[in-house]
């Protein structure tokens, strides 16, 4: 007799995946370095930006009380600076001070003059200046704190470094930079059919596909892979490594074997390892056939052979998984709103994750459309998707021109939960 499987919600198997995401530790690493990882403190401005006014012009710093009620003003040059440069001589009335963008405006001047708006004179060996208009003060500086002040959080916990962040860590100092360690992520195809990658095809067997977009989607995910390489359809083989590879991994994914075949040997593996079966069958297409088990609290994540139904298991189930176990607070796909490119008129009773396309329509609207074959066991739509169209189970199908729900695969800002209030737009 086949073992009955009762799909849950993948809402619930979600859930049921991200109470085992643990809090990983933090590592230290060199500024350069940090680029994509997730930060591990609060990024607090421990000083203002600027941290001094300046000049955001070439030109002269003047005292606009000089100029006040003024039609011409001429100023005598009393010394010149370039960024990084002080002048320190104390302001005398009527007097200006050379200055470059970014050159700290000198004590006891209150504005900037734009080098075109100058007439400049020689007059006995002396540098003047002829102004013909009057100046407040304040014009033309960039003042003290303008940008961001000492005390505000300018980046949370747990957030994706990016090129702006590189940028903050820099200019507070982070010449080392708190990051959570990355986890490792084991990865183990299993199937008699599958050749290595440099192998030529024989009748009856495929190059086995899954092992090296799953690495590619560790690596998206923000995660560390360790390749495990492709087992025959063995239960003594699949089992050994399998148990030895838990040892050296923070999460392991097998892909293939979860089914009900006579060689699908994922779930007797999961029995004698006394593994906690979360769930083995989820209202999803593809990848209904995603299996999770916990083994002294490492997931064990038993995806399908089919290629699609891979992808989408990983991208649903183990990306939040490993986001959150560094301290992401929106782990999730990101979702959004999206014209559907195509029809679906079949009704499916469960959730659909269609691997489309995204487009940035002229009007304005983002459409989404199928990236191409659209079978759990198609690897070919695989290569032109950047987002999931999410089509919920009912009675009733899709046509093109609805609104609908897409997740971004490429977006690294992410989503809490995100599946709450999915309604179909023919409601
Ligand atoms: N009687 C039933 N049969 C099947 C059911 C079912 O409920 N009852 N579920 C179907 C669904 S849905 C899926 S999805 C697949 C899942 O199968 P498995 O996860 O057990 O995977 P395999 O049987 O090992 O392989 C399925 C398919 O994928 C190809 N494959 C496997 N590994 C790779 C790889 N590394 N790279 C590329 N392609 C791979 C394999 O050759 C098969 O064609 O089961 C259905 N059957
Ligand atoms: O797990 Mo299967 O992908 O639903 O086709
Ligand atoms: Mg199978």
């Amino acid at each position: 007799m086949i073992e009955k499987r009762t799909p849950i919600p993948v809402g619930d198997a979600v859930n049921r995946v991200m109470k085992f995401a643990g809090t990983g530790k933090i590592e230290s690493v060199p500024l350069q370095q940090a680029y994509g990882r997730f930060l591990a403190v609060d990024l607090i401005a421990d000083h203002d930006i600027p941290a001094f006014d300046r000049s955001p012009y070439d030109g002269f710093a003047i005292r606009s009380e000089d100029t006040l009620g003024k039609k011409r003003v001429m100023l005598q040059v009393a010394g010149e600076i370039g960024a990084g440069s002080l002048h320190t001589k104390p302001a005398e009335p009527f007097e200006a001070v050379r200055i470059m963008t970014g050159a700290a405006i000198p004590k006891g001047f209150d504005a900037v003059v734009m080098l075109e708006l100058v007439k400049e004179h020689t007059k006995e060996g002396k540098k003047l200046i002829e102004l013909n208009r009057a100046y407040n003060k304040g014009d033309n500086v960039s003042f003290k704190g303008e940008d961001t002040q000492e005390g505000t959080v300018l980046v949370k916990k747990g957030t994706v470094i990016n090129a702006g962040i590189s940028a903050l860590l820099a200019a507070f100092g982070y010449h080392q930079v708190p990051v959570s360690v990355k986890p490792v992520i084991g990865v183990i195809a299993t199937g008699s059919e599958l050749l290595e990658v440099e192998e030529a095809l024989e009748p009856g067997k495929i190059r086995n596909s899954n092992a090296y977009m799953i690495l590619s989607q560790i690596e998206r995910a923000g995660a560390e892979a360790l390749y495990f390489g492709k087992l025959k359809d063995d239960f003594d083989s699949c089992y050994k490594t399998i148990q030895k590879a838990m040892e050296q991994v923070d999460l392991l994914i097998t892909t293939g074997g979860v089914s009900v075949g006579d060689y699908d040997y994922l779930p007797a593996i999961y029995e004698k390892l006394n593994a906690a079966v979360l769930f083995n069958k989820v209202a999803m297409r593809p990848g209904s056939v995603t299996t999770v088990a916990e083994v002294n609290g490492k997931l064990l994540f038993g995806l399908s052979g089919n290629p699609s139904a891979c992808y989408v298991g990983f991208e649903l189930f183990a990306r939040p998984v490993i986001r959150k176990s560094q301290g992401n607070k929106q782990p999730h796909l990101k979702k959004v709103k999206a014209v559907l490119g195509a029809d679906f008129k079949k009704a499916n009773p469960f959730m659909r994750f269609v691997r489309g396309r995204i487009d940035f329509e002229e009007d304005g609207r983002i459409s989404v459309t199928p990236s191409g074959f659209n079978k759990s066991s198609a690897v070919s739509s695989l290569a032109d998707a950047d987002a999931f169209i999410l089509l919920p189970g009912g009675t009733r199908g899709y046509e093109k021109g609805m609104l609908v729900d897409a997740l971004l695969l490429n977006d690294v800002s992410g989503s809490e939960w995100p599946w709450e209030n999915i309604v179909p737009s023919y409601r």
